[in-house]
Formats: structure tokens, C-alpha cells, sequence
């Protein structure tokens, strides 16, 4: 637990430079925002028109849905009753439709994110707004064009076959990209609309990454840590709040995640596996700490929803930063689907702010510390994650997500760990919407491990791990 000290110290150090950078950021500013505010008139008159005219095409457009939702609606009641079930049950709760209206709705958020992109753009971004319209000058990509394109993006990028899709950039394609990319670094993995794809979304599926043996050996692993064979220092094991006071069966009907793995050789590979790593790195640079680990064995639900876990940000539970530099990747151990409740993600939220979590007030109950986002537009186009076993998510720490109730007799496996640079650096979460995680994690170390003193960030620098490069701040 030695972070306080050094990182004190790194801190401090840290703090000062990047004031003297804000300084001279600032300067640079208030240089540009003149001439930016001039360029920003324009563009929010433009934005006026365009809206007018969206809206007068959308009239005509909802003329037209309303014919095709009711066609749509009779095929659900003749063909997919048991979905109609699903849907009110899920974390997800919308309607099927609602995804299939994105093309409306994204035109509704589109707007909205235009305003707080605007709002962010006067603040902070001055010099990046800058760069943007230099390299993507309007006219060239209005929003609606990047909206269809995103959607586009989105369903070309989940119908892909079940390959590795792996390929390196043309270097005639180099040219296409933007320069003003800020979610991912540069490198030679990602094909420039892979890389494209995340920067827009916030996360990338790449199918068949893990090799089925090493699944069947992580299942191996999970089964004698349940059946007790094994002890793991450090581990968490969970059950299911439903079946928790329920008598307990040692094996895995009782447990729903294994949290901490990282002294678990076997489990533990997975977070170092060379091609899940040439991925992250993508995201975090060569220098890679693997800082949060689990093994999530989704149980059928056992009638009170509490197998669903609510929308939230992974962010909320880590006191580091800066978030773009964090990532999670998420393996499927089987097929995952709608029935046995998939990852759920709001696409393009990672690009907002951290928000406030806390319970969700479900009537069946909340597992522990399953904060969810207090206050998310519903509206947001949803997109479920349907996998193969191997096939690996990454995705951003703000991006939103949940996964729906499991329906089906089966338990749900995935394993996942999410990994920063190990340039990133911790922040005091006091005073922020973090607080109230960081009191239970201290609540729970002092129950756990009789630790008074430990902080919240202590408690994750003694669970990092360092899977490549070399360990600088974390
Ligand atoms: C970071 C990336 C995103 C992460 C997103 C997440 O996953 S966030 C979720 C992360 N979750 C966690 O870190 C939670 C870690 N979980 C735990 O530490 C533990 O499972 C636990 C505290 C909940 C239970 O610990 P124990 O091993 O002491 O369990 P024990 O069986 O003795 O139960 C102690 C008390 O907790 C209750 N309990 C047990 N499991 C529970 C659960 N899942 N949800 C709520 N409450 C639970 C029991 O009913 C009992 O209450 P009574 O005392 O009233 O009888
Ligand atoms: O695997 C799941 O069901 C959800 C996992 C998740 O969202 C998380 O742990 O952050």
C-alpha cells in the first residue's frame, strides 16, 4: 500500500506541470476563442437551418413510421410473443422498437449532443475543436451523415462473421484518417474503421480472439475455486443476492462472480493473454496494469430480477485517470444472448461525463455495490451484445452499460479485466459523485480484512497488476 507516499510526491509533481500546462493552455485560448467564437456563430446559425429542415423531414418521415411500426408490430405479436415478455423484464426495459428507431431518435440526440459537444467545445476543447474543423471542415461530414454512418458502422461491425477480424491499416487507407482521434493511440492493429468505430462508439467486439481450450481451462479453474479445491488469496466470491441467504450448495449454483482472480494463476492468464493485449494496448499504451478482474457466472434468475445488472459506467468504481487510457475487455464463455442477458451499451455515451450512480430502486432487491446510473436518456439507441464463446469486447469506462436477467435454465459465463496504463495516477474522489462507492469499499475492506486506515485507492493498488511494460504510477 505504499502509493500515498510516492504518488504524493508524483502528484504534487504532476499537479505543478500540468498547471504550467493549463497556463499556457489557457493563454493559447483566450489567443483562439476569439476567432473560434466568430466560426462558432456561423456554425450555430447553420445548425439553427439545419434543424428546421430535419424537422420538417422528420413530419414526413413520422408519417411514414407510423405505417411501418404498425406492419411491424403484428409480425412481433405473431411471431415473437415470448419476446414482448422479455422485453418488459429486462434491465433494458425498452422496446424492441425503439432500437429499431435509432435512425429517429439519433437524429433527437444527435442534436442534443451537438449542444453539449458545443457547451464542452467552449469550456475545455478549444484547441481540439480547432484541429477538427481543420481536418474535417463542414460541408465534408454534416451530423446527420455521421449519424447514419455510425449506425452503419454499428450493425456492418455486429453481422461480421464469426472470424478474427484482424488486419493491418493500408498505408493508402492512413491517409483517411482523422487526426483528432482521442479514445485510442496509434498503432499498427486496428484498421482505421475499427479504430474509427470505437472512437465513435466506445467499444469494439473482435470475434474469436480467445481460443476455446483456454476458455475450457478458465470453466476448469472456476469449477474446483467452487467446488473449494482450490483457495485464492484475495478472491471475492458472490452470490446471487436472491439465493445469498438461501442455504448454501458449494458449487457453482451458488456463486454469480468471482471477483480479484489475480492471484489465481490459471484465471489470471487470461489478462495477459498476448493477443487480448495487443488490443489494450491500442488503448493504453505499451505500459499495462490489469487493475480489475472477473469471472461473471450469470444465474438463471431466480424470479426477482436480480440476475440483471443495472446500467452504469465502469468509471464510477475507479479512482484513477484519465479514462481513455482505461479499458475493459469482456470474453464470452459461451453464447451469449438476449435470453440469458448479453452486455446491453448506450454507443457514444464514453464521449460524456461520469454520472451519478447509486442502487436502483428494484423491488426484488440489488446486488452489492451494483450501482446504476441515476439519470440516462431511455431514449438512447441500445445495442445488445450477442456473442460466441471467445468472442471479446473492449470498451470505454464511461461507456454506458448493463446486462438484462438471464432467462434461461443455464448459467451465463464471461471473464473480463479491465486494464489502464500504468501511466495513469489516482485522484482524491471526495467531494465527487465517487464518494459513496469509495465509503462501501472502505466499509467492506474494514469488514473483510479488519482494515481501518486503507483508502479507496489503496485498495486497487494492491490489486493491480502489471501484465506489460513497466509499472510507473499506478
Ligand atoms: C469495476 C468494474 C465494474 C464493476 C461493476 C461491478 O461488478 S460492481 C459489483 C462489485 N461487487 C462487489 O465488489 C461486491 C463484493 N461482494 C462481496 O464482498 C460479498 O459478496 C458480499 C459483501 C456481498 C457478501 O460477503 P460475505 O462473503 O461476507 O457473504 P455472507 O454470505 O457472509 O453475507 C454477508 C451479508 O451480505 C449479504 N449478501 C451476500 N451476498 C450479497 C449480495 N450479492 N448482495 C447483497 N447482499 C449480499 C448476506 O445476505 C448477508 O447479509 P446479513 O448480514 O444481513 O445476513
Ligand atoms: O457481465 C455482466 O453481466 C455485466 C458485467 C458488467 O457490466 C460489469 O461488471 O461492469
Amino acid at each position: 500500500m505504499s502509493w500515498t507516499h510516492r504518488d504524493e510526491e508524483g502528484r504534487g509533481r504532476r499537479r505543478k506541470k500540468k498547471e504550467k500546462g493549463r497556463i499556457g493552455k489557457k493563454k493559447r485560448k483566450r489567443g483562439r476563442k476569439k476567432k473560434g467564437k466568430k466560426g462558432k456563430k456561423r456554425k450555430k446559425r447553420k445548425k439553427g437551418k439545419k434543424r428546421k429542415e430535419r424537422k420538417k423531414g422528420k413530419k414526413g418521415k413520422k408519417r411514414k413510421k407510423g405505417k411501418k411500426r404498425k406492419k411491424g408490430k403484428r409480425k412481433n405479436v405473431e411471431e415473437c410473443q415470448n419476446l414482448v415478455v422479455v422485453e418488459e423484464e429486462e434491465v433494458v426495459e425498452e422496446e424492441e422498437e425503439e432500437v429499431v428507431e435509432e435512425e429517429e431518435e439519433e437524429v433527437v440526440e444527435e442534436e442534443e449532443e451537438e449542444e453539449v459537444e458545443e457547451e464542452e467545445e467552449e469550456e475545455e476543447e478549444v484547441e481540439e475543436v480547432e484541429e477538427e474543423e481543420e481536418v474535417q471542415p463542414s460541408g465534408q461530414r454534416t451530423k446527420m451523415s455521421r449519424a447514419a454512418d455510425r449506425l452503419k458502422h454499428l450493425i456492418g461491425h455486429l453481422d461480421r462473421p464469426s472470424v478474427d477480424i484482424r488486419t493491418s491499416p493500408a498505408a493508402s487507407l492512413a491517409s483517411t484518417l482523422p487526426l483528432n482521434f482521442r479514445y485510442s493511440l496509434d498503432n499498427s492493429l486496428l484498421t482505421p474503421e475499427q479504430r474509427r468505430f470505437y472512437e465513435e462508439n466506445g467499444f469494439l467486439l473482435i470475434k474469436n480472439l480467445v481460443s476455446h481450450e483456454d476458455i475450457d481451462r478458465f470453466r476448469q479453474e472456476f469449477e474446483r475455486i467452487c467446488r473449494r479445491e482450490v483457495d485464492v488469496p484475495g478472491l471475492v466470491v458472490m452470490r446471487d443476492v436472491a439465493i445469498a441467504k438461501s442455504e448454501f450448495v458449494s458449487d457453482q449454483r451458488a456463486v454469480s462472480k468471482l471477483q480479484d482472480f489475480q492471484e489465481d494463476p490459471e484465471l489470471f492468464r487470461f489478462c495477459a493473454l498476448p493477443q487480448v493485449l495487443e488490443y489494450v494496448e491500442c488503448f493504453t499504451g505499451p505500459n499495462i496494469m490489469a487493475m480489475h478482474t472477473m469471472l461473471i457466472n450469470k444465474p438463471p434468475d431466480a424470479g426477482k430480477k436480480t440476475s440483471r445488472h443495472p446500467m452504469h459506467q465502469d468509471l464510477h468504481y475507479f479512482p484513477f485517470r484519465p479514462a481513455h487510457r482505461i479499458v475493459c475487455a469482456w470474453t464470452a464463455m459461451e453464447t451469449v444472448n438476449r435470453q440469458n442477458g448479453c452486455l446491453v451499451v448506450l454507443p457514444g455515451t464514453h464521449t460524456g461525463t461520469l454520472k451519478e450512480h447509486d442502487y436502483p430502486e428494484w423491488e426484488g432487491g440489488v446486488n452489492k455495490m451494483y450501482h446504476g446510473v441515476r439519470d440516462f436518456d431511455p431514449a438512447h439507441p441500445r445495442v445488445h451484445l450477442e456473442m460466441q464463446k471467445g468472442d471479446t469486447v473492449f470498451f470505454h469506462p464511461l461507456l454506458i452499460h448493463g446486462s438484462g436477467m438471464n432467462q434461461t435454465k443455464g448459467f451465463r459465463k464471461a471473464i473480463s479485466c479491465h486494464y489502464a496504463a500504468a501511466e495513469c495516477y489516482y485522484i482524491d474522489v471526495k467531494g465527487t459523485t465517487q464518494e459513496n462507492i469509495e465509503k462501501e469499499v472502505k466499509e467492506l475492506a474494514h469488514k473483510r480484512y479488519n482494515l481501518d486506515h486503507i483508502s479507496f485507492q489503496d485498495t486497487w493498488a494492491f490489486r493491480g497488476r502489471l501484465v506489460k511494460g513497466d509499472r510507473i504510477s499506478l
